[in-house]
């Protein structure tokens, strides 16, 4: 159970294939980010813009209609959907991304109820992580590919136990929450870890990143890889780095105190073209 946890290395980690001179939007993959309850428009247009920067093909927000608002403002590229939403009419490369934003209302447990059964690749995160540590790992009804993401409040409720206990054994944390659901995992916070089919530390990052919505950025980002076919354990990887590098760079830029979620996102395409350069080195 506690073998090593590699440490990333941003310089080397596996990134984008270049893309054909052919290629469409319908090449790179569709993006639903389902979330946006009332009062969180915010944490969905973020995970939108993420998705997108990272190369998705087309994203789309699935979202209360409060939160049209904050995507309009922010992100025309985007299209729309209102809650209560079905997706029985989902394209063959949809991905979703849920919970950023989501609530905990019966409308989001609807959602996700009919989540559950889909199975296109997932990215949870936020309120869906809340409501699946309510329902239980029979939630996940069908098989899929899935993501996790919580941060140590939402690994606690996911298991049951205190946050001291989840940050007292970080490895031993991550290791139950994939016995007991499933998937993929990223234990978010200093040292993020990662839990798939192998297994890493990301050394990146930086207390700055502790800002509201920055999980909501990297929620956007993991869909948006996979929604690209980046098989999980790549999207997995180079995702949490890209993350915390371009919270790197945006804490040179800004200073730690005064980052925001969206210099996160800034910084992520200057990321993109450094690990682009690095692979045509390799
Ligand atoms: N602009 C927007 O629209 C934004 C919308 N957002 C959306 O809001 C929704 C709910 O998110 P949230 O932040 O209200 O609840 P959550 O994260 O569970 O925190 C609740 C308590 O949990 C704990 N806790 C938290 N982090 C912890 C940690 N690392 N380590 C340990 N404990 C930790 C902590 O408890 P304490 O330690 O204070 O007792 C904290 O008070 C969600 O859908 C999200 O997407 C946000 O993304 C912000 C921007
Ligand atoms: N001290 C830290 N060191 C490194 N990364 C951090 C630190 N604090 C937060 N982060 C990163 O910032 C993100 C915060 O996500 P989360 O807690 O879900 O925020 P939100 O709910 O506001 O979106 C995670 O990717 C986490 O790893």
């Amino acid at each position: 159970m506690n073998e090593a946890f590699v440490a990333l290395n941003w310089r080397t980690v596996p990134t984008l294939p270049a893309r054909s001179p052919q290629a469409h939007k319908g090449s790179f993959g569709h993006v639903f980010a389902v979330g946006g309850g009332p009062g969180m428009g915010g944490a969905l247009a973020l995970a939108c813009v993420a998705a997108y920067r990272v190369g998705a093909g087309l994203v789309t927000a699935v979202g209360h209609p409060s939160a049209i608002p904050y995507l309009a403002a922010y992100l025309p590229e985007a299209t729309w959907r209102d809650w209560p939403a079905s997706f029985a009419d989902l394209p063959d490369q949809a991905v979703l991304a849920v919970g950023p934003g989501l609530g905990q209302g019966l409308a989001a447990h609807d959602l996700l109820r009919e989540i559950g059964t889909l199975s296109c690749p997932q990215v949870w995160d936020a309120d869906a992580l809340n409501i699946l540590a309510r329902f239980g790992p029979e939630l996940l009804a069908a098989d899929a590919l899935r993501l996790f993401t919580p941060h140590p409040g939402e690994a606690a409720r996911l298991l049951g136990v205190p946050v001291a206990a989840i940050q007292a054994d970080r490895v031993a944390a991550i290791c139950r929450l994939q016995a007991r659901y499933g998937g993929y995992w990223v234990l978010k916070g200093h040292h993020s870890l990662l839990l798939g089919g192998g297994r890493w530390l990301c050394p990146l990052g930086n207390p700055g990143m502790a800002t509201g919505g920055s999980g909501d950025v990297l929620t956007g980002i993991l869909a948006g890889l996979l929604a690209q076919d980046l098989e999980a354990d790549k999207a997995l990887s180079l995702g949490v780095c890209l993350h915390a590098r371009a919270g790197d760079l945006a804490a040179a830029q800004m200073g730690e105190a005064s980052l925001l979620a969206r210099d996160i996102l800034a910084a992520v395409p200057r990321v993109l073209q450094e690990l682009a350069q690095n692979n045509d080195g390799n």
